[in-house]
């Protein structure tokens, strides 16, 4: 076997949630290319069928499935439901994520909050707790990838994202405390913490406030924001047997924000 023989996916089932644009599209497609057929679940029933339209370009199969991941009996009833349709999974990305502006924490109702929790961090632990367990059942392995964010790692400034920081910070040790637990079955579970990346929300925040584009340039060691194909090899790897050995872990991916 090749070193990159190792990155190839073929005959393997990706579920993940959010794929219909942005990061999660881009993550999807690039595991498709790799060899693996895709389930998409999200919002929009006409982007994903978009993304799975693109998908099978490629020669895989695609299937979508709408509903809202926010609300949790809904999010557990999509997880079954692809589940019966097209599982199990070879590989879970827990990408749907966001609200990260928000009032700040003194003016902040308890609703807000919650609700904010349950997009980022309930979904996260409802999607790998179903898709999880029918990986842990069929006993082959299986890979988790779960978005976090670097405002998991540093408070943003001035835009009152506490919740947003806080479930993203909780999505980074649950995702430590599963791979802990599953490592046994074979499954590895890791975060990806994105720094800031051109797609639809921060295309909305900066057109709403343009400075905020030279500002956050200037915060980024390497200048720029990232482009949401820069996150398909990572996404490859960690769904990959070339990541075999890597569990637990937050890799940061963000032109070096961080740094400084
Ligand atoms: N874009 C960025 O700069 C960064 C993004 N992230 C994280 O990466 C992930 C993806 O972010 P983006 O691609 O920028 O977001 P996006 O808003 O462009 O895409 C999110 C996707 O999830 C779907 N979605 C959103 N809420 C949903 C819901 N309640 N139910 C079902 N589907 C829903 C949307 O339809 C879309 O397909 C999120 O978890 C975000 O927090 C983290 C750090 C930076
Ligand atoms: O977590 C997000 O979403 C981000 O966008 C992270 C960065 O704070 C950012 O992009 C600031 O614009």
């Amino acid at each position: 076997m090749t070193v990159l023989d190792r990155f190839r996916l073929d005959g393997k089932r990706l579920f993940i949630t959010g794929g219909s644009r942005g990061l999660g599209r881009e993550m999807a497609l690039a595991i498709a290319e790799a060899g693996a057929d895709v389930v998409l679940v999200g919002r929009d029933a006409n982007s994903l069928e978009q993304t799975a339209g693109d998908i099978r370009h490629l020669g895989r199969e695609a299937i979508t499935i709408t509903g809202d991941i926010g609300n949790p009996e809904q999010c557990e009833s999509l997880c079954r439901q692809a589940l019966d349709d097209a599982g199990p999974f070879d590989i879970l990305i827990n990408n749907v994520g966001g609200r990260r502006i928000s009032t700040p924490v003194a003016e902040q109702s308890l609703d807000d909050w919650q609700s904010i929790l349950d997009l980022n961090l309930t979904s996260t632990f409802l999607c790998t707790r179903i898709i999880g367990a029918a990986m842990i059942e069929r006993a082959a392995g299986g890979r988790i990838i779960n978005l976090a964010s670097i405002n998991a790692l540093v408070a943003t400034r001035n835009i009152g994202g506490r919740s947003y920081e806080t479930s993203k910070a909780a999505v980074i040790q649950f995702t430590r405390s599963v791979a802990a637990d599953w490592a046994p079955h074979g499954i590895t579970a890791n975060v990806i913490a994105p720094g800031g990346f051109m797609t639809e929300p921060n295309q909305r925040w900066a057109k709403e406030n343009p400075e905020v584009i030279h500002t956050f340039e200037q915060q980024v060691p390497m200048g720029c924001f990232g482009q949401p194909e820069d996150l398909g090899p990572l996404a490859v790897y960690l769904a990959s047997d070339a990541s075999r050995y890597m569990t637990g872990a937050t890799l940061v991916i963000d032109g070096g924000y961080t740094l400084w």
